[in-house]
């Protein structure tokens, strides 16, 4: 890792349903990111906010069951284009969600000038849908799908090349909620994903010790991409769709701090902070403390 952060706000509330997400940034600011990062000797660049459009009426879905899917377009080409700029300036591109369809920018994003760039997807969900296998219409179940290259055209071709990833660059971490068509697509690409059968099994500590090893595995970065909802809900409330039985605080910091250890990450994004269903920012606040390890803080 470099010694400069820009970060990146990303008030994206319309890849899903519940309204308050769009203040993910605000609260995230306000946890202490930008302080807590300085006092561990980084040079931090905070650029502001994506701009976001407003639909007339939320939530309306296009034929091909995608909602608000022109606003969620445009808002992911302004953030591919704010995070390749960010990286062409020799910094590491920290965003912050909004929900979780915002990945489609920031991969579009970090993948340009990458062959192989290697993904974590820690998230109690796959989001791997299209608009043909999404329950909901929701874009923020379809980052992961839409970064592989499959569903809507105009999400796809966002940055100008699809797909992305590849599927074996990629593994997932936390899944605890799949949908019939993510799983048939995990076994069709042979997706690596460490369920929590595989967390309570083998220990965090051994499945980010193999995690870490198959997403370098011949890539050229790794890009971070931490839902909050992969959390236990007893952790972090503040999420739209929360699942219980997740790891824990404690699990998810080990998590990040052996990722600081093997200093592979070169660029990441903590998602779907909704202060509206939050307790007294706890979410955010754990968000900010996951920041801090994930970037080498240490107690002594
Ligand atoms: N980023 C998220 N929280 N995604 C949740 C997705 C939930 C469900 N699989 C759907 O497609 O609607
Ligand atoms: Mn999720
Ligand atoms: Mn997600």
């Amino acid at each position: 890792m470099n010694k400069k952060i820009a970060i990146i706000g990303v008030p994206m509330d319309l890849g899903q349903m519940r309204r308050g997400v769009d203040m993910g940034p605000s609260v995230i600011r306000y946890a202490g990111v930008v302080e807590r990062l300085e006092a561990l000797g980084w040079q931090v660049e905070d650029r502001g906010d994506i701009q976001i459009g407003r639909p007339k009426r939320f939530d309306v879905k296009n034929e091909s069951n995608l909602k608000d899917l022109e606003e969620v377009v445009e808002a992911n080409r302004l953030l591919a284009e704010e995070t390749a700029e960010v990286i062409a300036d020799g910094s590491f591109p920290l965003i912050l969600g909004g929900d979780h369809s915002i990945a489609i920018g920031s991969l579009a994003g970090t993948a340009k000038d990458k062959e192989n760039l290697g993904v974590i997807w820690y998230d109690a969900h796959g989001d791997l849908n299209t608009g043909e296998t999404s329950p909901s219409g929701n874009i923020h179940g379809m980052p992961l799908a839409v970064s592989l290259g499959l569903g809507d055209k105009s999400l796809t071709e966002i940055g100008g090349f699809s797909p992305k990833v590849k599927p074996e660059n990629v593994v997932l971490i936390g899944a605890r909620s799949l949908d019939e068509g993510e799983r048939k697509l995990i076994r069709e690409k042979g997706i690596k994903v460490y369920t929590m059968h595989e967390i309570d099994r083998i220990g965090m500590p051994q499945v980010m010790e193999e995690a870490s090893e198959y997403v370098t595995n011949g890539t050229d970065g790794v890009h971070l991409s931490l839902d909050l909802d992969a959390l236990d809900p007893s952790d972090a409330p503040g999420v739209g769709t929360p699942v219980v039985g997740g790891p824990t605080y404690r699990e998810t910091h080990l998590a990040m701090e052996i990722l600081a250890e093997k200093n592979i990450v070169t660029s990441a994004e903590f998602v779907e902070v909704n202060p509206i269903l939050d307790m007294k920012n706890q979410t955010a606040e754990a968000a900010v403390a996951l920041i801090g390890s994930l970037f080498g803080e240490k107690l002594l």
